[in-house]
């Protein structure tokens, strides 16, 4: 049996009456990185403030290798191997890279003898793999300052890893980083989990998709489901948890949305302006006002940058109404995205999705072939 490094059990943690954590039940084998995600105020941090000890349940028990942490200081916890690298970096801007590092490695953390005493061999063998690992040997000597921010957070990382924790917990790594760090900062944690456990909590769906194994969605303080991350996006008590300001939509109508947004972009490529245009017309299906319609717009937007498949989505859609309704939406949505007016109405990557999406679909082809007709004519007005 897989050993487990992490056992929760009816966590609940009070503040005032308040339970931030509501009986949270959860749990992860040794090596696993494990993403938690949730809408904002759904318990995440003080999650990770329970398991540390910043604060203490009202409820329940925190279990870390089977070790029961109740009554245990945040110090006494961090010593059994649980480290924790909070948003923003708290790296020492004045030292360089490298002595940052030594000092991270060195357990007494005595910052003065750390500086001016030649570190032991081993630490030496140490500071270099860690360099190695968070890509940067070339400014080992640079002063932390110098870095940029994404050069901060894996810095930072590779100090929490200098103290070799059994478990990190990461909180929101790469909040406010460009695309290119981003990336270099899911390298990095994918390289860590080769030989440790992690937990990162994040809020940038891309970047859950990048390292995703395994995820667990927080709502209200309690574990809502967990599974893949194609899974926990398309289970429709999540969409309707982010959709939460949104009222009116049910889950089965966002999923239509989804599928014809995602349809329309089949080719990779649209201009920004006829973008506009397609999110516009897809969010007037449904919205009942215009402040719906630029939250449904912004969530098909999101929607685009997270790589749903079709294959996951319409296997969703239950009701043959539902089928057609995506049909003819997605139909819509491809036939007016073309870019100029001599261009085929559909290129040829837009017609194999749209060959996939008839598979998937499954509707009699005189149902296919009448909304097709309709839609066209549509158009031609
Ligand atoms: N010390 C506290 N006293 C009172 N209420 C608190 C305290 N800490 C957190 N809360 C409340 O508990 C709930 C959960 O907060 P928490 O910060 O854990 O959520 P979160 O999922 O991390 O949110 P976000 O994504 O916005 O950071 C929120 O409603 C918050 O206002």
């Amino acid at each position: 049996m897989t050993e487990k490094i992490l056992e929760i059990e009816d966590l609940t943690v009070a503040f005032d009456g308040f339970k931030a954590i509501n009986q949270l039940n959860f749990s992860m084998d040794a090596g696993e990185l494990r993403t938690i995600i949730g809408p904002n105020g759904a318990g995440k941090t003080t999650f990770l403030d329970a398991i540390t000890g910043k604060v203490q349940p009202t409820k329940g028990q925190v279990r870390f290798k089977g070790r029961n942490l109740r009554r245990l200081s945040e110090h006494k916890i961090s010593r059994l191997g649980i480290g924790r690298k909070f948003q923003t970096p708290r790296v020492y801007l004045n030292l360089t890279v490298r002595e940052n590092l030594d000092l991270a490695c060195n357990r007494n953390k005595n910052v003065l003898a750390t500086l001016f005493q030649k570190p032991p061999a081993r630490d030496r063998g140490h500071v270099g793999g860690l360099l190695e690992t968070i890509g940067l040997t070339a400014k080992a000597n640079l002063k932390a300052d110098l870095l940029s921010h994404g050069e901060k957070q894996r810095l930072e990382i590779g100090m929490l890893v200098a103290q070799s924790p059994d478990l990190l917990l990461v909180d929101e790594p790469v909040a406010g980083l460009t695309d290119e760090e981003t990336e270099n900062v899911g390298a990095l944690l994918i390289a860590l989990a080769e030989s440790h456990s992690i937990i990162v909590i994040e809020h940038d769906m891309e970047f859950v998709r990048q390292i995703a194994r395994k995820v667990t969605v927080l709502h209200q303080g309690s574990v809502l489901c967990e599974g893949t991350m194609d899974e926990v996006q398309n289970d429709p008590r999540v969409i309707e948890v982010y959709l939460g300001e949104v009222p009116t939509i049910t889950p089965q109508q966002m999923i239509i949305l989804r599928i014809a947004a995602t349809m329309a972009w089949s080719d990779g490529n649209l201009a920004p302006e006829e973008a506009e245009v397609i999110l516009s017309r897809l969010s007037r299906q449904f919205a009942t006002d215009s402040q719906q319609q630029e939250q449904l717009k912004e969530e098909l937007q999101n929607h685009l940058t997270q790589n749903a498949k079709i294959e996951s989505l319409v296997p969703q859609l239950e009701e043959v109404e539902d089928r057609q309704l995506a049909l003819r939406l997605s139909y819509e949505a491809i036939a007016s995205s073309r870019r100029t007016p001599n261009e085929p109405a559909i290129n040829e990557e837009e017609a194999t999705a749209y060959q996939r999406l008839l598979e998937l679909l499954d509707l009699p082809p005189e149902v296919v072939q009448q909304i097709e007709a309709e839609v066209a004519a549509e158009l031609r007005r």
